[in-house]
């Protein structure tokens, strides 16, 4: 496998990425006029063996520590293995507007195919799990994310997925996240404790972690640097929202003192509960999309 480590940059009139071949991972998305949407931490550490910080992490074939028979599964690596594997870059399928990559079963370890097989039940009589993935970014004054992955094997597979946005704002402790109301969510900080959304808004008072049954619009108003990051999504059935609060966001070897308080990580995701099955030729697509309005 080569060291090299290529960085894409897509840039239009409209707005620029920074897209990274390993793991596919969108590090930075500015729409033209604007302060960058997707937040990049103040150093990008980029390693093969490790997942970059910030950005849009890409999670597949498990979320987290993955989730069998009812519980935590304890899998690692944590949150699987496609942000840590280096994609293809499709040069003839891309353009100024367009990145896409792509990802197969070829690329990864057996030993995390069989890890993913082993835990989530996968008849493995004709081999280990197949599958293609892609990911695709449309870039410009709005941002659309597709992660596609389709079974290529002989036998049906269940997975977990998810697009980890990391979205900048001016404070954490002043962002509200609107569009959560009423809405059913487990909430990881105590033990994945089932509540309802009772306040209009999430907001960050400390750290805060939950999925959320949700798969609608969503609104990020950021007071501190007037706008609000506007949400969309496709095959979402869930909403994962993350910040780490000051001691555990402080204590992330790979983000400066302080950094935490610049995102809310706002997530596409399909797990849990709602891990999908896929027959052979069937494809699944997670989706996407920011806007930014004035607030
Ligand atoms: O530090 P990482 O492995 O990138 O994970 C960062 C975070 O991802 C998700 O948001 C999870 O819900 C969190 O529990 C986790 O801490």
């Amino acid at each position: 496998m080569s060291e090299t480590i290529a960085i894409r940059n897509i840039a239009n009139p409209d707005g620029r990425a920074l897209i990274s071949d390993h793991g596919a991972h969108l590090i930075e998305w500015t729409p033209a006029g604007n302060a960058p949407v997707v937040w990049m931490p103040r150093a990008v550490y980029l390693g093969r063996d490790a997942a970059i910080r910030g950005g849009v992490p890409v999670i597949f074939p498990w979320f987290g520590p993955g989730y069998a028979h009812g519980q935590a599964a304890g899998l690692k690596p944590k949150h699987g293995v496609t942000r840590l594997a280096a994609w293809h870059f499709d040069e003839t399928g891309s353009t100024d507007r367009l990145a896409r990559f792509t990802l197969s079963d070829a690329d990864v370890d057996e030993s995390v195919l069989r890890v993913w097989a082993d835990h989530y039940d996968i008849d493995t009589a004709a081999g280990l799990p197949k599958f293609e993935a892609t990911f695709e970014a449309q870039v410009g004054s709005t941002l659309t994310m597709r992660l596609t992955v389709r079974n290529t094997g002989d036998a049906a597979w269940r997975f977990e997925a998810a697009l980890h946005a990391y979205l900048h704002v001016g404070d954490v402790a002043q962002a509200r996240l609107l569009g959560l109301h009423g809405a059913h969510y487990l909430d990881a900080v105590h033990g994945f404790e089932p509540r309802e959304q009772a306040d209009e808004a999430v907001t960050y008072p400390g750290p805060i972690d939950r999925v959320y049954e949700s798969s609608g619009a969503l609104r990020l108003e950021d007071p501190v640097l007037g706008r609000a990051i506007e949400i969309t999504r496709e095959g979402s059935p869930q909403t994962v929202t993350w910040n780490p609060g000051e001691k555990d966001g402080n204590a992330i070897g790979d983000m400066s003192e302080g950094e935490w308080r610049n995102f809310v990580c706002v997530e596409s995701a399909v797990c849990r509960e709602h891990e999908v099955t896929l027959a052979p030729g069937e494809s699944y697509t997670l989706g996407e999309t920011l806007a930014v309005a004035v607030l």
